[in-house]
Parts: C-alpha cells; sequence; structure tokens
C-alpha cells in the first residue's frame, strides 16, 4: 500500500495493494489499524455510503456544517469518477484549493478526505458504484455545498457542461465567495 500526499494538506491519495491470482484479486479496503498508522491520525468511520450514477451525474460540492463536519475515505467500485476536494478551512495554507484526482475501479485508489473540505464527482463511464465511508453521520440540517462550476474554483471538469447531470438541489448550491458571505 502506498500514500501520497496531495496539495491539500490532510488529503492523501491511496494505492492500496492487490494481490493477483488465477482466481482474480484480492485487496484490503479498509484496515483501522493499518490507515491509522499510515495517516498518522485516529479514524472512527461511523457509516458506508454507497451511490450507483450513470454518465455525466455531477454529485457535488457537498459538506456537512461543523459540528457534524465529516472525514471520509472514498472509493470506486465499479466504473471511473472524477473527484474532487475543496479546502473550505480559512486557517489552512491551501484555503480554496482544489485536488482533482481520477479514481477508478481499474487504479482502485482511495482519497482520504479529511473535515473541513468540499467533495464531489463526476462520473465519467456509463455506470458508477461510488462507496464511502465517514466518520461523523448524516444530518439533513448540516448539509451545506458550494457550485461545482464556482468561477473563482474554476475546476477544470473533465465532461462538457452541457453532459452533466445534477440534482435539483446540487442546481441551486451558491458560489463560494457567497457561501463564505453568508457563513460570516
Ligand atoms: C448523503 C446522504 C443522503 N441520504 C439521502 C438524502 C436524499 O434523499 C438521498 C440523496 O441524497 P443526496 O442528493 O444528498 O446524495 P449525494 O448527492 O450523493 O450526496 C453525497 O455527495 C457526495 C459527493 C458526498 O461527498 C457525500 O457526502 C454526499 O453529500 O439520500 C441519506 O439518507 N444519507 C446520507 O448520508
Amino acid at each position: 500500500m502506498e500514500v501520497e500526499k496531495t496539495e491539500i494538506e490532510g488529503c492523501f491519495l491511496i494505492k492500496p495493494k492487490r494481490f493477483y491470482d488465477e482466481r482474480g484479486s484480492f485487496s484490503e479496503g479498509y484496515n483501522k489499524a493499518r490507515y491509522e498508522k499510515m495517516l498518522g491520525r485516529s479514524l472512527n468511520f461511523c457509516q458506508d455510503n454507497l451511490s450507483y450514477s450513470v454518465k455525466g451525474v455531477l454529485r457535488g460540492l457537498h459538506f456537512q456544517r461543523s459540528p457534524h463536519a465529516q472525514a471520509k475515505l472514498v472509493q470506486v467500485i465499479k466504473g471511473k469518477v472524477q473527484d474532487v476536494v475543496v479546502d473550505l478551512r480559512p486557517e489552512s495554507p491551501t484555503f480554496k484549493k482544489y485536488v482533482s484526482v481520477v479514481l477508478s475501479e481499474e487504479n482502485g485508489y482511495q482519497l482520504f478526505v479529511p473535515k473541513g473540505m468540499a467533495h464531489g464527482f463526476l462520473a465519467l463511464t456509463d455506470e458508477v458504484v461510488f462507496q464511502y465511508k465517514c466518520d461523523a453521520y448524516y444530518q439533513p440540517e448540516a448539509e451545506a455545498g458550494i457550485m461545482y462550476n464556482d468561477p473563482e474554483l474554476s475546476i477544470p471538469w473533465m465532461m462538457n457542461e452541457k453532459e452533466l447531470i445534477l440534482s435539483g438541489k446540487d442546481k441551486e448550491l451558491p458560489v463560494l465567495n457567497q457561501f463564505l458571505h453568508e457563513e460570516q
């Protein structure tokens, strides 16, 4: 298993080791003791989520407000996504920076997303099964988000705007600037 730092402090790309044999392959999706050691922090995941998406679905950019903020361990079981994380911690040296990675069934990579991030992904294949662990429970009243095409962030999404499929809720999200003003 390899761990790579990303441009955002506390956000890591994890490359689990895969064991191949004549039957197929095996890999550990999560091992509390090993992941804690590898990431240098304690982990207390309490909820597992699974979503199915068709090509062009963009979910994001989401987070839960404190005290319900969630760290996440995200991965793709089937298909391929562009996964994006935005640092929303005002005190962070990488405040307003984003990280964009491709997570796929083939590469098996995982992304550890610390608390204080907005997170989203774009389904790049016809069928995407996306799985993630969270360390705080879902709290609908704490849900918040930033518009995926925020002009200041200017995230280079890997599909054409016209091909994207968003939820009604995600079409109404504020841009980053508006969100930061409303929070003050
Ligand atoms: C996130 C979530 C949703 N739901 C319900 C609410 C709603 O009726 C339905 C679909 O919810 P959403 O539209 O919010 O699902 P979705 O757009 O997939 O939301 C997710 O997006 C990704 C990018 C994340 O990072 C997650 O934290 C989460 O915000 O599922 C739960 O019951 N538990 C949960 O933990």
